[in-house]
């Protein structure tokens, strides 16, 4: 006898059916909302602005308990920010908050940009550029620096790597999950040692950095961060800055497919660079869906989710689904020129307010480094040879198998 989806646990397919997996689940329902198991948990999956509303309030869903080991031990370290709740949460996100403004984003993104003509200029013409590897290694250089983390040249593709491994590896089993757990243990270590030295007086880290403000930062009960801990907020600032290289890779995709874009982005129009980050972060696939656990017995549209059970948000869904979005499988960044986006409508890196909430903090710093580097592509003259730009979408986090490849 075959037992409801809803019964049976779901870690398997969810690992192998990739972004379509959870939509997929609520399709299916009915109703809209999945019920289902994962991780041998209870688990229900949400989707929608009011949903957002709803997994945002702190009296709903709780973070403490809610992520995996083999995640918190490659994607975002053990302790770390996303893993609190309440005052401990606030009181750690702030470090966040006060270095990473949007003055510094514009700052990072300058970094990057200059970082990246000075790459630009030492390839050969006819040379094969592989783009995601490239834009890893730019955008390391590029956030180092501005962070105060001193980087030899010799040591920037090694860094940059253990940076897009911990990415790459946190949902798949297998090799690519115990890369990510080495590069973690490997680049913990490397900033553990930094800020030792900066609080022994050994390095002196740069005024306004991330640096100097990790190894200062007291969290809500007045203490400092253990120096690993600093090393795992310190990362979180660093590791997903690096990752902005998928979406670089992403727009990449972009121009290549619909070359109408180009013009407008090479001409420099600011409103329409963003507008064009937006629909890559909107339009290609990342962050599936976000967790947290029901902190105690609720009810979502009649339907109830008792304490314990794990709620999903489905952001793949919501920034896909066609009651906010016209067209939403048509790649369209007109759509965002002249709008504001609202709190909940546009959710690729989560929803509500950052200060408040767990809501990526980083977001200004991603849509500044991808507008950067998305007008510099459009202005770049390049052949784009035969290759396999297929993008899975059972893979997280997705990509072009290729890496694209440009050919100046
Ligand atoms: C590559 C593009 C990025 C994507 C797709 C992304 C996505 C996300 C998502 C989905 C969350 C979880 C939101 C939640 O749980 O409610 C998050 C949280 C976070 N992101 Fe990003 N992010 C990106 C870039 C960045 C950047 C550039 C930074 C820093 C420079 C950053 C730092 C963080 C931090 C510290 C958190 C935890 C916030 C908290 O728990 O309060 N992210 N991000």
């Amino acid at each position: 006898m075959r037992l409801p989806r809803g019964l049976v646990d779901e870690t398997v397919p969810a690992l192998l059916e990739g972004y379509a997996w959870l939509p997929g689940l609520r399709a299916r329902s009915g109703t809209g909302v999945a019920r289902t198991r994962l991780l041998g948990q209870r688990a229900v999956g949400l989707c929608g602005p009011d949903a957002a509303r709803f997994f945002y309030d702190e009296d709903h869903v709780q973070r403490r308990s809610a992520i995996p080991m083999p995640v918190q031990k490659t994607l975002f370290g053990q302790g770390a920010v996303h893993t609190l709740d309440g005052p401990e949460h606030r009181g750690r996100k702030k470090f966040f908050l006060s270095v990473l403004t949007h003055q510094a984003a514009a700052e990072v993104a300058d970094a990057v940009g200059a970082t990246w003509d000075e790459a630009v200029a030492s390839w050969r013409r006819g040379q094969e550029v592989v783009l995601f590897d490239e834009a890893s290694r730019v955008i390391t250089r590029g956030v180092c620096e501005t962070a105060g983390i001193p980087l030899a040249d010799s040591e920037v593709t090694e860094v940059a790597r253990d940076l897009v491994a911990m990415v790459d590896g946190f949902a798949t089993p297998g090799p690519r999950h115990w890369q990510a757990r080495r590069a973690r243990r490997r680049r913990e270590a490397w900033l553990t040692g930094l800020v030792t030295a900066v609080r022994a007086g050994r390095f002196e880290a740069a005024p306004g950095s991330a640096l100097e403000a990790v190894s200062h930062h007291r969290d809500a009960d007045g203490l400092e961060l253990t120096p690993q801990l600093a090393a795992v907020e310190l990362l979180n600032v660093i590791r997903p800055a690096a990752a902005v290289c998928w979406f670089v890779t992403h727009a990449a995709h972009a121009l290549h497919l619909w070359p109408r874009h180009r013009k407008l982005l090479a001409a420099g129009d600011e409103e329409f660079a963003e507008a064009f980050a937006h629909e890559v972060r909107r339009f290609y696939p990342f962050a599936p869906f976000i967790a947290g656990l029901a902190v105690r017995d609720l009810s979502w549209r009649g339907e109830p989710i008792p304490k314990g059970t794990m709620v999903l948000l489905d952001l793949w869904g919501q920034d896909h689904d066609p009651e906010l979005w016209d067209e939403p499988y048509s790649f369209w960044p007109d759509r965002f020129v002249g709008r504001d986006i609202g709190p909940y409508e546009l959710v690729p890196q989560g929803a509500g307010d950052p200060v408040e909430n767990h809501r990526c903090p980083g977001e200004p710093t991603a849509v500044a480094i991808l507008a950067t580097l998305a007008v510099r592509l459009a202005r770049l003259d390049f052949q784009v040879p035969d290759q396999d730009l297929t993008i899975s979408l059972r893979t997280i986090p997705a990509r072009p198998r290729s890496g694209f490849v440009l050919k100046p």
